[in-house]
C-alpha cells in the first residue's frame, strides 16, 4: 500500500482516462481564527468522464459543502482556505470571472437539495426555460431547438411536456419538481451534473423513479454524475465510485465493489452498510451507529471516528490515520490497514 492523501494513485485501471473534475487537497472553512470550522479538510479526489460518483456520509460531514466547492459556490461565510478544484485541468479560481460563469452554467450544472423550492413560483416552467435559453443563445441559436431539446429531456425524465410547459411550481408534485429540476439542469448540455441529495425528500416510489432516470440520463446523454447522499442503498444501486466523508475528512474512497465487498473497509463504512437492511438483507438485525458525528468546532484527537468505533485502539485516539491506497481504493484507518499489511506479508 502507498501513503497518499487522495484517490489519485498512479496505478493503471481500465477506467482510467483524463480526469474531468479534480479536487486537490481542498479545505473549506466557515469563520476564521480559533473559532473556524473546517467543513471540508484536505480532501482530494478524482472524477473521470462517465463516472457516477457518490459523496456519502451522515448529516454534517461536509458533503454539501464539498459539492458547492465543485462549482465554486460555497455560501459565505464559507471559503476555500487551501487546495483547489480543477475542471478538465483548469483551476476554477484562476479562471476569469466571465469564463467561470460560462463554465459553471454550461459545463457543470447543479441540482440543489432544496430543488422542491428552487423555482420562481410566479412564472411557468416554460418561462423558466425561455429565460435560460435567452441567457445562453450560444447553446441554441434557434430557441425552437432549445424548446425541442427541453421536451426531449422531459420525455427522458418521464414527464408530459404538454402538462409541464404551462405549469406553475405549485401545480407539480414533489417528485415532478425534482424531475423538472433535473431536466432544467441538463438544458444547456453540461458534461457534469452535481446533485445534492436527489432522492432524500421523495417517497419510495419516486426515489426509485429518480434513480432509474439518472441511470438512463447517464447512459443516453453520456453525462458524468456526482451526487451527494447519506443513503448507501442509493449508492449501491447507482454509483460507480464512492467517497465516504466523516467529520470533514475523506475516510474511504473506491469503486462500489470495493466499498461494499472488500474485506478492507473503514469501520465507519462497515457501520453504514450494517445500517442498511436492503443491502445486507439482515432484516431486524440492522445495527444503527451508536453516538453522533463530532462537533467540528470540538474534534476529538486522533481518528475522528474513534469515539464511536468498536475496533478503536490506543493509537486511534492519539494519531490521525493516514489515507492509504491499494490501487485506487483508499482507507484511513490504523486497524484495517494494519490487518491488511499483516495478511499480505
Ligand atoms: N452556512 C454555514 N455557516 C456556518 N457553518 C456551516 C454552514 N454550512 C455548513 N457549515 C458547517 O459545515 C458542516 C458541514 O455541513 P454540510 O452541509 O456540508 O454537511 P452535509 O454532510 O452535507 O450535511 P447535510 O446532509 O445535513 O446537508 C456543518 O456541520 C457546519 O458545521
Amino acid at each position: 500500500m502507498t501513503d497518499v492523501a487522495d484517490d489519485r494513485s498512479t496505478a493503471r485501471h481500465p477506467d482510467d482516462g483524463a480526469p474531468i473534475v479534480e479536487v486537490d487537497n481542498l479545505t473549506v472553512a466557515f469563520g476564521s481564527g480559533p473559532g473556524a470550522v473546517r467543513a471540508v479538510e484536505n480532501v482530494s479526489l478524482t472524477v473521470r468522464p462517465g463516472d457516477i460518483y457518490a459523496l456519502v456520509g451522515e448529516s454534517g460531514c461536509g458533503k454539501s459543502t464539498l459539492a458547492y466547492a465543485l462549482l465554486d459556490i460555497v455560501p459565505p461565510p464559507g471559503r476555500v482556505t487551501e487546495g483547489e478544484v480543477r475542471f478538465k485541468g483548469a483551476a476554477l479560481e484562476r479562471l476569469r470571472r466571465r469564463d467561470l460563469r460560462r463554465l459553471l452554467g454550461l459545463e457543470i450544472a447543479m441540482v440543489f437539495q432544496a430543488a422542491m423550492n428552487a423555482f420562481n413560483p410566479v412564472i411557468t416552467i416554460g418561462d423558466h426555460v425561455e429565460h435560460v435559453l435567452q441567457a445562453h443563445p450560444e447553446v441554441f441559436p434557434d430557441s425552437r431547438a432549445g424548446r425541442a431539446y427541453f421536451e426531449h429531456l422531459l420525455e427522458l425524465v418521464r414527464l408530459p411536456p404538454a402538462v409541464v410547459w404551462d405549469a406553475f411550481e405549485s401545480q407539480l408534485s414533489g417528485g415532478m419538481k425534482q424531475r423538472v429540476a433535473i431536466a432544467l439542469a441538463l438544458l444547456l448540455k453540461p458534461s457534469v451534473v452535481v446533485l445534492d441529495e436527489p432522492t432524500t425528500a421523495l417517497d419510495v416510489l419516486n426515489q426509485r423513479l429518480v434513480i432509474d432516470i439518472l441511470r438512463r440520463l447517464h447512459r443516453e446523454l453520456g453525462i458524468t454524475i456526482i451526487f451527494v447522499t447519506h443513503d448507501l442503498a442509493v449508492v449501491a444501486e447507482m454509483a460507480t465510485r464512492v467517497a465516504v466523508m466523516y467529520a470533514g475528512r475523506l475516510v474511504e474512497a473506491g469503486t462500489v465493489r470495493e466499498i461494499f465487498g472488500s474485506r478492507r473497509r473503514h469501520p465507519y463504512v462497515r457501520a453504514l452498510v450494517d445500517a442498511i437492511p436492503s443491502v445486507l438483507d439482515k432484516g431486524l438485525l440492522v445495527q444503527p451507529i451508536a453516538g453522533e458525528v463530532p462537533n467540528l468546532a470540538d474534534l476529538p484527537p486522533g481518528c475522528r471516528f474513534a469515539p464511536r468505533c468498536r475496533l478503536a485502539q490506543d493509537i486511534c485516539v492519539r494519531v490521525e490515520p493516514p489515507l492509504l491506497a491499494d490501487g485506487r481504493h483508499l482507507v484511513a484507518c490504523h486497524v484495517v490497514n494494519e490487518e491488511l499489511e499483516v495478511t499480505a506479508r
